[in-house]
């Protein structure tokens, strides 16, 4: 009998591509984790910005949440836009039922500066489901908002990734540092120790669902059993190449690619 381990996540979808739903399966499925979705809302929206937005109806995402726990087993759980407090409510009755780690990506504004949640519904976010979280993977101006503090440097980073897991009760703490200058540094807080994980800054703006996709990335390994740091410093490997081989699409910020650890592995393969 084939085994595979599965992951699912429950986001929002993006027609072109690069982030949402759409980039965690590409994900799930380039690191070959079976991948399963629960859609919230369906966002028109582009590498230029967001047009539109569509909320499905809370009974809709329960029955969609049923729908794929009744029959099929989880091994890891990602979220990702969840736009207003009733789809949080059901979502954070529904994740505890599910024994498996739980990746949260606290979503709030796109790259190209849209929200993509209700203002008034991030505290909630904050106080609900991320201590439910085994990781949660804020950007900077994400992590500013749970603790309403300025994150300017290095320094501040590594204190709001302790803060956030010992004041909000997640068990681990991921701040990215794509939003600062210099080298992109991200620090893991899990609890007891602080990983670093930097790579040089990549010159690009093509950097569209970047977020969606580390934080994919981790759910994936996850799903496979990989402990949490080893688990980040292969996603953040995964991600910093798909934007490294980042396809210039649309006028906006273009997508990352989902396959550049292929291209990697072709191009190792013709050298030997
Ligand atoms: N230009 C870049 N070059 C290399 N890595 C980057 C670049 N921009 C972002 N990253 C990395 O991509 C990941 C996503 O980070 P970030 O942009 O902070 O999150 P989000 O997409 O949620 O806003 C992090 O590992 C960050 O360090
Ligand atoms: C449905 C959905 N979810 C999340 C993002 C954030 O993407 P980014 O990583 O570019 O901020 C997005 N643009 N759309």
């Amino acid at each position: 009998m084939n085994k595979v381990n599965t992951a699912l996540t429950i986001a929002g979808t993006d027609p072109s591509g690069g982030a949402g739903i759409q980039a965690d399966l590409k994900t799930f499925q380039e690191l070959k984790s079976y991948g399963m979705s629960v859609i919230t809302s369906v966002v028109s929206q582009n590498t230029t910005g967001v047009k539109d937005v569509h909320h499905l109806p809370v009974d809709f995402i329960k029955s969609q949440l049923e729908a794929v726990s009744s029959d099929m087993p989880i091994h890891a759980v990602k979220t990702g836009m969840i736009s207003n407090m009733d789809m949080m409510k059901v979502i954070a009755e529904w994740i505890p039922n599910v024994s498996a780690p739980y990746v949260m990506d606290p979503v709030m504004v796109a790259t190209s500066g849209d929200a993509l949640i209700e203002k008034e519904s991030r505290g909630f976010l904050r106080d609900h489901l991320l201590p439910l979280a085994a990781i949660v993977t804020p950007n900077i101006p994400e992590a500013e908002f749970i603790l309403d503090e300025k994150i300017s440097n290095e320094e501040d980073m590594k204190e709001a990734a302790k803060q956030i897991c010992t004041r909000f009760g997640a068990g681990a703490v991921l701040v990215k540092g794509g939003h600062l200058k210099g080298d992109a540094i991200d620090y893991l807080y899990d609890g007891s120790t602080l990983h670093e994980f930097k790579n040089e800054r990549i010159d690009t703006t093509n950097t569209h669902g970047t977020g969606c996709t580390y934080a994919a990335a981790i759910t994936a390994y996850l799903s496979q059993g990989i402990p949490l740091d080893k688990a980040v410093e292969q996603a953040k490997y995964f991600v910093t190449e798909a934007i490294r081989h980042s396809f210039d699409l649309g006028e906006g910020s273009g997508p990352t690619n989902h396959f550049a650890l292929r291209e990697e592995e072709t191009k190792q393969w013709l050298s030997s």
